[in-house]
């Protein structure tokens, strides 16, 4: 099947509407490419495992809510180790890169493709591409080995270093060429998953015998098809603590209102989870959900309701909300980062002034309102206990993938099994919060705020819930919840 951006999908469908998405193999380019008995076999903590190897024909279901009627739907390739593997132990020369923004739990995907690729597989040489993709061509590499990498999961950030901007695909793949370089691991966002398909597609027109596997990464949550992302439960486990202070301050001043911004450039997932688990917001505002200050069933108006009954409020705003208003108020700025993602104003700031400002000068009532921005926070810190399992998880699954000679794959968790995706799939559109879903009305129904929605909104909200071609555009809200 031939995709918008000029790539190709693998499908093979079945019995009943059966279709796998399936993702390239080495042999698709390169027939000739021998396999080999899978070294995990000998392993004594693997060995005694019954089935420890995946069927060839084990897939998982995208959609896991069916109807008696419906086609069996989309499925993705199951992740894990195979019975053969197309590269010997001594053969492999693998790397890792980090690209985009920090996200809790970087340091321990780093570390369990090492380990994981050193004590199942005996491959003992692993480079690290210092500071995202122009690393490849424009610094020194590291070395990386299971004592290197021992305790790095303890910490934040990425030992690799990380940029944006710099994805040269020529100099990346002379860099991968030149280096005999043969698994690339590629830890980033969306952005870095878009860079890690024009890697693959360059090295399969070369030829080259590489597998380029992708581990999706962002706090934001917004990548489609896989459940969540890695990361995401420690930002959201973060958030509480400004939530708290928000309500604290705010419980404890006359009129107090404490306003917590939050990530979410395009996506409100941090913020609508943040804001369910803690039970002291009392209003939410996400980029999905447009919301006006003025008038009738307006924020101010909702504000001065929820003063006069509780005393004290407190708002989570994610960084994407409201732009259209700050783009009406303010200059619009058209800055973009280097990698031409477009730079936000301070939404935060923004309505922190305009909070002040209409209870000064309108209602002649005195607020006081505390501002706490804890956005990057949220993402410097090393994972949690949970987030840490499934890394290492993710990890393993890429490390099986490349070694059984899949390539152009991202991993991720798909109705809560491991799965290999093709980079198209996750590269084609955002995951967003769905405000006509179930999760959104949770929301609304532990907040009591009001939705800012008219009729005509929510009819429109509905129309784009399922596009065209009757896919509904994923969404872990809509298919999860
Ligand atoms: N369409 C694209 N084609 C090739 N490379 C890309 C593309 N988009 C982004 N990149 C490269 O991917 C890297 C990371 O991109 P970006 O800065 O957008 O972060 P990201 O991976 O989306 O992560 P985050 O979620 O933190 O924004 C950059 O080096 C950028 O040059
Ligand atoms: O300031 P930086 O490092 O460019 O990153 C900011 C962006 O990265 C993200 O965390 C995505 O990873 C967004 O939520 C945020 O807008
Ligand atoms: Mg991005």
């Amino acid at each position: 099947m031939e995709n918008a951006d000029g790539t190709t999908t693998k499908l093979v469908t079945g019995d009943a509407g059966y279709v796998l998405e399936d993702v390239p193999h080495l042999t698709d380019y390169l027939p000739d490419v021998p396999s080999y008995p899978n070294p995990l076999q000998d392993n004594p903590a693997y060995s005694v495992v019954k089935q420890y190897f995946v069927d060839q024909d084990d897939t998982v279901t995208h959609k896991i809510v069916v109807h008696k009627d419906s086609p069996r739907g989309t499925h993705f390739r199951r992740a894990g180790p195979r019975q053969k593997v197309y590269f010997q132990s001594d053969e492999v020369h693998a790397c890792i890169v980090t690209c985009g923004g920090l996200c809790p739990g970087l340091n321990t995907v780093i570390r369990e493709i090492v380990c994981g690729l050193y004590h199942m597989y005996g491959v003992t040489r692993v480079l690290g591409i210092d500071g995202g993709y122009k690393g490849f061509y424009s610094k020194n590499t590291i070395t990386l080995t299971p004592k290197v990498v021992n305790d790095i999961h303890k910490r934040g950030g990425t030992i690799l270093g990380t940029s944006r901007g710099g994805h040269s695909k020529s100099k990346i793949v002379d860099s991968i060429q030149d280096r005999g370089i043969n698994q690339v691991y590629i830890i980033g966002g969306d952005g870095t998953q878009k860079g890690a398909a024009v890697i693959y597609e360059e090295i399969r027109r070369r030829g080259l015998k590489v597998s380029v596997a992708g581990i999706p990464k962002t706090i934001d949550n917004d990548i489609p098809v896989i459940d969540k992302s890695f990361g995401f439960d420690t930002a959201v486990e973060e958030a509480q603590r400004a939530i708290n202070a928000a309500h604290v301050e705010a419980g404890s001043i006359e009129n107090g209102i404490g306003l917590v911004k939050l990530m979410g450039r395009f996506s409100g997932f941090i913020a609508m989870y943040a804001t369910l688990a803690s039970r002291d917001v009392d209003c939410c505002l996400i980029p999905e959900s447009p919301f006006y200050l003025e008038g009738k069933g307006g924020l101010f108006e909702f504000i001065e309701k929820r003063l006069k009954e509780n005393g004290h409020m407190v708002i989570v705003i994610a960084e994407g909300a409201g732009q259209e208003l700050l783009a009406e108020s303010l200059q619009s700025m058209d800055a973009k980062d280097a990698s031409g993602n477009k730079l936000l104003q301070d939404v935060g700031l923004w309505i922190s002034h305009k909070i002040k400002n209409h209870f000064a000068m309108q209602k002649k009532m005195t607020i006081n309102l505390k501002y706490i921005d804890p956005t990057y926070m949220i993402r410097a810190i090393p994972s949690n206990a949970s987030d840490n399992v499934y890394c290492t998880l993710l990890a393993q699954s890429a490390v099986h993938g490349a070694m059984a000679g899949y390539t152009g794959f991202t991993v991720g968790l798909v109705n809560g099994r491991h799965a290999y995706i093709p980079f198209n799939r996750i590269n084609e559109n955002r995951n967003k919060v769905v405000i006509t879903d179930r999760m959104w009305a949770r929301l609304l129904s532990s907040t009591n705020q009001p939705s800012f929605l008219d009729p005509k909104d929510i009819a429109k909200a509905k129309r784009e819930k399922e596009p065209a071609n009757g896919l509904l555009e994923n969404g872990y809200s809509e298919n999860k919840n």
